[in-house]
């Protein structure tokens, strides 16, 4: 493992990663990948996770598709330097900010989207010029397995690899120094991440899990709050991260709510749920028992079926859920939907609040000042309202968490910045001495109050202002240039101060 690690290291070290053309070249690559392997991914991803090829096409494929199509289209504009503002002291010298790679970058996969949670972030570390270290989640063996036998046959095979293992080859990885580590997965093991990065001061981005809870208001349109509660509850039989995880309404809609899901889930998934093509499987036993385990004692509205020999969860709908049971201290992660009654919405808001801070939020109301309240007064990695899940397809929001349901962000532009060093970079030249004699020792109060002038002084826009500055620092270059050269007194230096010299403020501090 650690031979190949060095030979992406020396890869990166190379310089190879970093021309515009080269990073392109890979995602074009990747891209042709998508089409012709197109039929191999949606198995691979089929059999992981008894997901149809329509569901993995467009749950997986086509957010990656686009993705792809975006940072093609906007690279050459990211990578480009930014001007920086100047004060009178750099007016002449050249400001910017310049995007740079951050060297190797660790990527952990997660199983429940094997491909999207592996790939996508990949695409914005290739973007930004880095060299990657590519670990699928050994739960999806059959996407791990296809990912180490395409990705070497598209993208440069120096610079991307793929390792595959389990828990042990995780924790040899994560002994090694990495630029970035980039870890999508569970709270317990975002903290092993974490830590193991402190060792090296290896900054992370953590995207984890927890409880999103969902408010319904009894001002709202019933029927397609829960169509759409629906679709993203039991979409992936529950297996993912932006689910709405509970139901907080007023004890009044709960049997309504009870009764809508149920007509929705006849109209998704037929009579015989076990037989729609569009019903997935848990992953493995271990979750399948877990997931179990979160029904005792609980009452059951609708569902509870199951069968440990495809690992099937038939769409189940907790009522009257105490707080305090189990099913509401951990993030459920499975077809399970439990239903908290609460007063109204402050109550609901005061529940929130007084759990981790969760990976979603979702709010269905008519009432839009309502909505806001609610989004004032909670925090969440990121909000739907009216809808669930479907803030995670615009790749114009950074996707991520807060607190406890993970750190930084990724998607589009957000994904390059995660993967870049904002360089600053101030280029002077070795001429115009004067002005910079100000901060040469010894010091003198009229220095200060020139180095004042120099760095506070801020001028409004426009060309007037502009022209002005330009001015100022001439006339100001020039006389502490000829009064630096005078002799000192005992006093200290002979130099103007700049308030005795501009009288007119044509600026502000
Ligand atoms: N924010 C997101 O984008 C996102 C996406 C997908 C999943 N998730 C979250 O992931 C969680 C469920 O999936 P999961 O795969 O983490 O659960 P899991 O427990 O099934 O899998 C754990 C993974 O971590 C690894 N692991 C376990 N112990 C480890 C250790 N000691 N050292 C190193 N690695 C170790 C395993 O090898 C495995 O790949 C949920 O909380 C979900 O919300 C978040
Ligand atoms: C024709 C139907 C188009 C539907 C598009 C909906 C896309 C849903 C994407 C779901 C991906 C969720 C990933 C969540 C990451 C965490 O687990």
């Amino acid at each position: 493992m650690e031979s190949r690690i060095q030979r992406v290291r020396d890869a990166f070290a190379s310089g190879r990663s970093r021309p515009l053309r080269f990073r392109l070249q890979q995602l074009e690559a990747l891209r042709r990948m998508m089409q012709e392997r197109e039929k191999d991914i949606l198995q691979a991803i089929g059999a992981d996770l008894c997901k149809s090829e329509f569901n993995a096409y467009s749950q997986e494929v086509i957010t990656i598709l686009g993705e792809l199509d975006l940072v093609l289209e906007n690279l050459p504009e990211w990578v480009t330097a930014t001007p920086a503002k100047k004060n009178l002291l750099t007016m002449l010298d050249e400001a910017y900010v310049q995007p740079e790679p951050l060297g190797v970058v660790l990527l952990i996969g997660a199983w429940n989207y094997p491909f999207v949670l592996t790939i996508q972030p990949l695409i914005g570390a290739i973007a930004a010029g880095n060299a990657v270290i590519i670990k699928p989640s050994e739960l999806s063996e059959k996407t791990a397995q296809l990912l180490a036998k395409l990705l070497p046959q598209y993208l440069d095979q120096d610079l991307y690899a793929v390792i595959n293992g389990g828990i042990p080859e995780t924790t040899e990885l994560l002994k090694q120094r990495f630029d970035h580590i980039f870890y999508t997965g569970n709270t317990a093991v975002g903290k092993i991440v974490m830590e193991a990065a402190a060792k090296h001061l290896t900054p992370v981005t953590l995207e984890l899990g927890g409880k999103s809870p969902c408010y319904v208001d009894t001002d709202c349109d019933l029927d397609i709050a829960c169509r759409r509660i629906t679709w993203g509850k039991y979409m992936n039989c529950g297996q993912t991260c932006i689910a709405p995880d509970y139901v907080l309404c007023e004890p009044s809609l709960q049997h309504q709510i009870v009764q809508k899901i149920k007509e929705t889930v006849k109209e998704f998934y037929g009579e015989n749920i076990k037989e729609s093509p569009d019903y997935e499987r848990i992953i493995n036993l271990r979750h399948f028992k877990r997931i179990l385990n979160l029904l005792e004692g609980q009452k059951i509205a609708f569902g509870g079926e199951t069968d440990e020999a495809t690992r099937y969860i038939a769409p189940t709908i907790l009522t009257d859920v105490d707080p305090e049971a189990r099913v509401m201290q951990e993030e459920i992660f499975g077809p399970i939907l439990p239903i908290v009654p609460v007063k109204d919405a402050d109550e609901a808001i005061k529940f929130i609040n007084s759990r981790e801070k969760p990976l979603a939020f979702y709010i269905f109301s008519h009432n839009d000042k309502l909505v806001r309240r609610m989004i004032d007064g909670t925090s969440s990695g990121g909000v739907t309202a009216n809808d669930v899940i479907m803030h995670f397809t615009l790749s114009s929001l950074p996707f991520g968490g807060v607190g406890s349901s993970g750190m930084g962000a990724y998607h589009g532009k957000y994904s390059f910045d995660t993967f870049s060093h904002q360089r600053p970079c101030l280029l002077k030249s070795l001429k115009r001495e004067g002005a910079n004699k100000l901060r040469y020792p010894p010091n003198s109060q009229s220095k200060v109050d020139w180095a004042k002038f120099f760095i506070l002084k801020r001028f409004n826009r426009g060309k007037l202002g502009l022209l002005l500055l330009a001015l100022l620092g001439v006339v100001a270059a020039v006389l502490l240039k000829l009064r630096l050269h005078c002799p000192i007194s005992s006093d200290g230096p002979q130099i103007p101060r700049p308030s005795s010299v501009f009288k007119s403020e044509a600026g502000y501090y």
